[in-house]
């Protein structure tokens, strides 16, 4: 009776068409991590394509020459033809000195890289998902932040090019969906950390975890009471996933709403890491948010997500990645 229910389960399951999925950006952090989760599935094959502005070929080196894998060399500001069922376009600077570093390619990297992935979707009639950013709602006024809150965002600031780019990626995937019938999915990510960030990358826990790991002082930008609310890597992955295969547009925020101030942070890495470090108070940049934590409800209701890993239990996994990659082993003491 059981084999006869796996010799069906195998028909069914053969039956079932090999999905082709497109990863914009799928070099970098989340984007490599999404790859692998993708890359599970016998059914899919993957087709990566990115300009390694900031990611890099060594975070998908476990999946070069394998037959259900593609890594293509592209910048997203081009136009792209490829024959594809799903479009995960991740392609985006996101660390705030990257993006801030050539912010008219950022910009253009929102609105053209969305525009032509769009066009792609339409052509060739794939579902589309784009990760938008929490920067939407710029430093928000709505705390903590549901979908329905429209923002407060400065249009004209060195922030802009990312938070104001992506506004209009998010206009541009609607005006798609009701112009065209273009099947789309909007998540808007809240700041995620894990293994794979790049060690000089700019981003919170990234700088933290290395400076703790070098015995350097750890820069906390004043006043070091704005909060942030981070998730960790496999708990976005995972969500992504969902809104993909789910029946809803969004936007829906994804992201883990336990808060913590810079200090806060500060003191939870010290602890794990190194008590000794200093904390060295820095001057901030301009428009930087003073709180941001999401109201995930709607990713509760509409997808069955909720994120799993505390803070507490991601850093030490980031941890041993970081000293890994920059070679000083944790000191054991006996
Ligand atoms: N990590 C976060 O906390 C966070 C939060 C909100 C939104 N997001 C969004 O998620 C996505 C991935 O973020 P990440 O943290 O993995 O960043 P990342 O910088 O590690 O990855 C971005 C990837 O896009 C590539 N890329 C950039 N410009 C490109 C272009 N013009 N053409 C082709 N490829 C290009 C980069 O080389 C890199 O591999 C981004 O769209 C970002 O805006 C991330
Ligand atoms: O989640 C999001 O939506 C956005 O969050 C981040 O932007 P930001 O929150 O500014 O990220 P960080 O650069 O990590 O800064 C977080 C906080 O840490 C502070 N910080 C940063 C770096 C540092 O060394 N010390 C420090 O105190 C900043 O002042 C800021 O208040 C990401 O970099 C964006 O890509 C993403 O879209």
């Amino acid at each position: 009776m059981l084999s006869a229910y796996h010799a069906f389960a195998e028909i069914l399951s053969s039956l079932q068409p090999n999905l082709r999925i497109l990863v914009t950006g799928g070099a970098g952090f989340i984007g490599s991590h999404l790859v692998d989760k993708l890359m599970e599935n016998e059914k899919n094959e993957v087709i990566v394509v990115d300009n390694y502005f900031t990611g890099s070929k060594d975070n998908l080196k476990k999946w070069i020459g394998h037959p259900r894998f593609e890594l293509i060399r592209h910048d997203v500001t081009e136009k792209l033809l490829v024959e594809v069922d799903q479009i995960f376009h991740l392609a985006c600077p996101a660390s705030p000195i990257f993006y801030k570093y050539n912010p008219v390619k950022t910009i253009k990297t929102n609105v053209i890289g969305t525009l032509n992935m769009l066009g792609l979707a339409k052509r060739v009639g794939a579902r589309i998902l784009l990760t938008s950013t929490s920067e939407v709602y710029g430093d928000p006024l709505e705390h903590p932040q549901k979908e329905e809150y429209w923002g407060n965002v400065n249009p004209i600031g060195v922030r802009s090019c990312y938070d104001e780019g992506k506004r209009v990626a998010e206009t541009l995937m609607f005006d798609y969906h009701r112009q065209h019938g273009i099947e789309i999915r909007i998540a808007r990510i809240f700041n995620t950390y894990g293994p794979r960030m790049n060690i000089d990358d700019g981003r919170v826990v990234s700088n933290f975890i290395a400076q703790a790991i070098r015995g350097e002082p750890l820069t906390v930008q004043s006043p070091g009471t704005q909060t942030r609310s981070f998730c960790y890597v496999s708990d976005m992955v995972d969500g992504l996933i969902r809104l993909m295969e789910g029946e809803h547009t969004g936007p829906i925020n994804i992201g883990n709403p336990g808060e913590f101030t810079m200090m806060e942070l500060a003191e939870a890495v010290k602890e794990l890491i190194d008590p000794a470090v200093p904390v060295k108070i820095v001057e901030n940049t301009p428009d930087d948010p003073r709180q941001r934590k999401p109201n995930i409800t709607k990713a509760k209701e509409l997808l069955g997500w909720e994120p799993k890993i505390t803070l507490r239990e991601g850093l030490p996994l980031m941890e041993d990645d970081f000293r890994q990659r920059l070679g000083v082993p944790k000191k054991h003491i006996n």
